[in-house]
């Protein structure tokens, strides 16, 4: 499918957003770890989330989705998954099928894991290999990628573990799998990445501890083999997918957007830390509190950007809005520089060049020095490009986001794959006065 934008004039309203996808995912594995029924509400149903779902009932789970949007999960308790009949198929969803093997090592039978043709070319070594060491077996395709079998075992053994990349899915699957053994697990990672999993567990009763290393480095651990209670989850707004209306607005002269509910847990707000350190005008008011993790409703107004140098350090807590930070950059004067964007190369796509080739065809001045991004920003996109999103959902809405502001329409092939985590995109955007259609094939 392809969805064409065209240059839209001041865009204004309210939105609620859809459920966070970090959080959706867990809430359905965990609630399916606890002892009896766990009820999500604001589940995202979006793709990924629903390639866990029925991965989960495949393995004997009840997941029933009632008509006031309930989502009702019967848990089986930690090791109480069933060997699946059938191959698990996880799409496009790297989250869902990182924390899955993590889950899977912890039980003595046999799956089989794959996933689209994104999810295949993504690496597994980085989960396998942790994994491994805590005895459950793997037999993956060349370079430790999808199709894979993992085998498990109900005896693990407990790991500590130093992880070299500030990654949530391989900390969630080893903290998954220790969860299945007996003792203390524990990870370190390079900086710290989200922490819905310690939060969520924990919330539910799992004995988890955190501690400041030097370095910016931290320590997490888990104690295996608790019995975890179930849980009434109410999923907040995603900060990932409010991104994109987010920069719409700030690139927009006269817009004033309101973005409500969004989860602001501080390992996932970089991206309007960065915006407002551009100019944008942010504000944040109606803070709240709900199922552990802290929400609010933020308004974004046009705003005269300028270029910045984004710390390093801030990547893990931004890590899926380069690409649409890259947008604002495009709008921005003067010279946004973002370094240390290795990890964007194992998305659900090579998000670093494929930024850098989309940018450059809307006539954008852009340049990849090593894992760095430079845009020079300040003049009008010419857009008018053709751009195929490559199975990546954040790259067709980046681009749909500046075709809103270009010159000339920006059209996206393979728009479809915006359903993986933001059903209701182009509906939601046209709602605050942008023109994103349909373009007859
Ligand atoms: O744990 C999670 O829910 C996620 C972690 C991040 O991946 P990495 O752990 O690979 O950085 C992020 O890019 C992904 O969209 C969701
Ligand atoms: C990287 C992403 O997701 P996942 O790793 O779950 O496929 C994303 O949503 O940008």
């Amino acid at each position: 499918m392809q969805l064409r934008a065209s240059p839209h004039d001041a865009l204004s309203g309210a939105v609620a957003l859809p459920g966070d996808k970090s959080i959706s995912h867990r809430s359905l594995m965990f609630a399916a770890l606890a002892v009896g029924e766990s009820r999500i509400t604001g589940l995202l149903e979006g793709e990924d989330v629903l390639s866990t779902a029925s991965a989960l009932r495949r393995m004997g789970v009840p997941v029933e989705r009632h008509a006031d949007g309930t989502w009702v999960v019967q848990g089986v308790g930690v090791g109480g998954l069933a060997e699946p009949e059938e191959p698990l198929d996880l799409g496009n969803a790297g989250t869902g099928a990182r924390l899955l093997m993590g889950l899977l090592a912890g039980h003595p039978f046999t799956s089989f894991m794959t996933g689209d043709a994104s999810l295949r070319a993504r690496p597994m070594r980085r989960v396998i290999e942790p994994l491994r060491q805590m005895g459950a077996a793997f037999l993956a395709r060349s370079g430790e990628r999808l199709p894979l079998a993992v085998t498990g075992r109900a005896d693990l053994l407990p790991l500590a573990w130093e992880s070299g990349v500030a990654s949530a899915q391989v900390k969630s699957a080893i903290l998954l799998a220790g969860l299945h053994t007996p003792g203390l697990t524990t990870v370190i990672e390079p900086l710290p990445s989200r922490d819905h999993t310690e939060r969520m567990l924990a919330g539910m009763g799992a004995r988890v501890t955190r501690e400041a290393l030097s370095g910016g480095r931290v320590r997490i651990g888990i104690e295996g083999q608790p019995e975890l209670r179930p849980q009434s989850f109410r999923v907040p707004g995603d900060p990932s997918s409010a991104a994109f209306p987010a920069v719409a607005a700030a690139i927009t002269p006269g817009a004033v957007v309101r973005l409500e509910g969004v989860g602001l847990n501080p390992l996932r707000t970089g991206l309007y830390t960065t915006l407002a350190e551009m100019g944008a005008d942010i504000a944040v008011d109606n803070r709240r509190e709900e199922a552990g993790e802290e929400i609010g409703d933020i308004t974004v107004r046009g705003s005269a950007l300028v270029g910045v140098e984004v710390p390093p350090g801030r990547a893990p807590s931004m890590i899926d809005e380069y690409p649409v930070l890259a947008v604002a950059a495009a709008f921005a004067r003067g010279r946004t520089v973002m370094r240390g964007l290795g990890e964007l190369r194992v998305k659900e796509s090579d998000r670093l060049s494929l930024m850098a080739e989309g940018l450059a065809a809307c006539g954008v001045d852009v340049m990849v020095e090593g894992d760095d991004l430079i845009v020079e920003g300040g003049r009008q996109p010419a857009g008018g490009a053709l751009i195929d999103a490559h199975l990546d959902h954040r790259i067709a809405m980046s681009f749909l986001v500046l075709g809103g502001r270009a010159a000339a329409p920006v059209t996206v092939q393979g728009a479809e794959t915006i359903e993986t985590s933001f059903p209701g995109f182009a509906s939601l955007m046209t709602g605050l006065g942008a023109r994103i259609g349909a373009v007859a094939p």
